[in-house]
């Protein structure tokens, strides 16, 4: 990409507008779609001399850039998603400004969720969730955008069916082996599109409930996890293989420990049962797993 050739400096340089929030509802009859983003515009521009010089007048000012947001959100008039509100969004910085070559736009959704009464879908209802949905956008002059998307703080727990043997012992070492302990974890992942699938938001509960199905196993006795890392390394290939449209998955796994409470002398000897839960310090795992043949075909 590079920068612009400054005497013998190079800059690098973008500008844009972070945290911009818009809530949009879509009326759809009675059932109402709401969503609540988050989004950072970034743009390279043809601006050196602002920086430079002082000279503005290639600059796209970034109250300019955030008002953007809301007059395409005005626009959409059904119900998008929030990978196809970034590409809009990068289209229409590179496409309306000559000065613009690049944009990058990076898009997170709060968790609202529609409310469910006694199995039955409420009309404008919405309460809170946990994880937050993420993506990116990055759009080049020739409106060609590369998406990937994402979720974090997807929180999981189980209270079995996790062990860690046969790992390096030396004298540092303190740590049991064992074959029965609590495994959690908040997620973070992220995955790249190698081409638009017809519904992002489908894709979007479809890898979140992969990701979830795999880490617990079936419902009836779920399945035995030998460590984080193969556990994570089995959620991303379950993406790849049920999701054609995804190129790489990256995944983020913190071993978030549930540490043994074990205190004999005062009659409290562990048995599985009580644990002294923690935040800090906790275990950082995590890998990208991505398409032989694209790795190959890109070099
Ligand atoms: O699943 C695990 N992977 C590790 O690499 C590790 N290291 C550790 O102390 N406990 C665990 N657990």
């Amino acid at each position: 990409m590079g920068g612009d050739a400054v005497g013998d400096y190079e800059l690098e340089h973008q500008h844009g507008k972070a945290r911009v929030r818009v809530a949009r509802v879509w009326r759809e009859g009675n059932s109402h779609v709401m969503v609540e983003w988050s989004v950072a515009i970034s743009v390279r521009s043809k601006s050196l001399s602002a920086y430079t010089e002082g000279d503005n007048t290639a600059v796209v000012a970034t109250d300019t850039i955030k008002n953007t947001v809301y007059v395409l959100a005005k626009r959409c008039c059904r119900s998008l998603s929030l990978e196809e509100f970034g590409v809009m969004l990068g289209e229409h910085f590179v496409t309306t400004y000559p000065e613009v070559t690049e944009a990058h736009v990076s898009l997170n959704q709060r968790p609202w969720e529609r409310v469910s009464i006694d199995g039955l879908q409420h009309e404008h209802g919405y309460k809170l969730g946990l994880e937050n949905r993420t993506a990116e956008v990055h759009t080049t002059k020739d409106g060609k955008s590369v998406v990937t998307a994402g979720v974090s703080d997807l929180r999981l727990l189980k209270t079995t069916k996790s062990g860690f043997e046969g790992y390096i012992r030396d004298k540092y070492t303190l740590l049991l082996e064992t074959r029965e302990r609590m495994m959690a974890s908040s997620i973070r992942s992220v995955w790249r599109y190698s081409r638009k699938p017809s519904d992002y938001n489908e894709v979007y509960a479809t890898v979140r409930k992969i990701l979830e199905s795999t880490f617990f196993g079936p419902c009836k006795g779920g399945v035995y996890s030998p460590s984080v890392q193969n556990t994570l390394y089995l959620m991303a290939k379950e993406v790849l293989l049920r999701i054609p449209e995804i190129e790489s998955v990256y995944l983020n796994m913190p071993n978030i420990h549930f540490l043994p409470v074990n205190m004999p002398a005062i009659g409290v000897e562990f048995k599985d049962d009580v644990y002294l839960p923690t935040d800090e310090p906790h275990g950082s795992i995590e890998a990208k797993l991505s398409r032989k043949e694209l790795i190959t075909s890109k070099l």
